[in-house]
């Protein structure tokens, strides 16, 4: 069975694939968008992670006729009572300006002490059958929002997070205890026995 990684984010979609494929589910064949025709992408309208992963997941199915899965993550910053959240692609108005995105979380971050800089990443994973059948899963990673970029790994917010238990940012773990500790690698893994389901066993 083939499915469908419904990612436009290189950077996630190889995470996304990492993960799945060291679970390796028997009789699952991972593809991404670069490997069926183009269909439009949908703006992301739901105020919930939840909401904007099932929709992506549901227009891939849809148009592509794939099991499919999708993610829809961001950070979640206490002192911003969880912004930028569900907006954390565009949150300087360029959508996926990774650099620009953190610059601006970082200064309006500038006042908040030590103390209040508690964040979490959040990961909310989609399947979707062509058939209709459905499930969201959610992962979580806390940690801090620290006041200077480090690391090269990963992306986007990777370089100022750091998570609970860790010395440094995300940004310099590398990908395999990224993917054990992170909040894509747990929703995904919350995943596996309905992926496992659908494919039959
Ligand atoms: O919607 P798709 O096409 O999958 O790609 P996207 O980049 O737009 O993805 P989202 O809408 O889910 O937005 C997620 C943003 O949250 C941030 N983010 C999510 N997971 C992250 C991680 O593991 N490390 C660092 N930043 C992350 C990063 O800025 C992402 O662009
Ligand atoms: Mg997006």
């Amino acid at each position: 069975m083939k499915v469908l990684l419904a990612s436009r984010n290189a950077k996630k979609l190889g995470e996304l694939r990492r993960i799945l494929e060291a679970a390796g589910v028997a009789g699952v064949e991972v593809v991404g968008l670069a490997d069926v025709p183009e269909f439009p992408e949908a703006p992301e309208t739901d105020p919930t992670f939840e909401g904007n992963a099932l929709a992506k997941a549901r227009d891939a199915a849809a148009a592509t006729g794939l099991p499919s899965v999708a993610d829809d993550s961001g950070i979640a910053v206490d002192a911003l009572n969880g912004m930028p959240g569900v907006l954390s692609a565009r949150w300087s108005g360029k959508h996926g300006d990774d650099a620009a995105n953190l610059e601006l979380l970082l200064g309006q971050l500038r006042d908040v002490p030590d103390e209040r800089r508690g964040a979490a990443f959040v990961c909310a994973a989609a399947l979707v059958a062509p058939g209709g059948a459905q499930v969201v899963v959610r992962g979580e990673w806390r940690g801090e929002i620290v006041r200077e970029p480090a690391g090269a790994n990963g992306f986007g917010y990777d370089p100022i997070f750091r998570p609970e238990g860790c010395a440094g940012t995300s940004a310099e773990l590398s990908p395999e205890d990224k993917d054990r500790l992170s909040h894509r690698g747990r929703a995904l893994r919350l995943l596996l026995p309905h992926l496992r389901e659908l494919a039959g066993g």
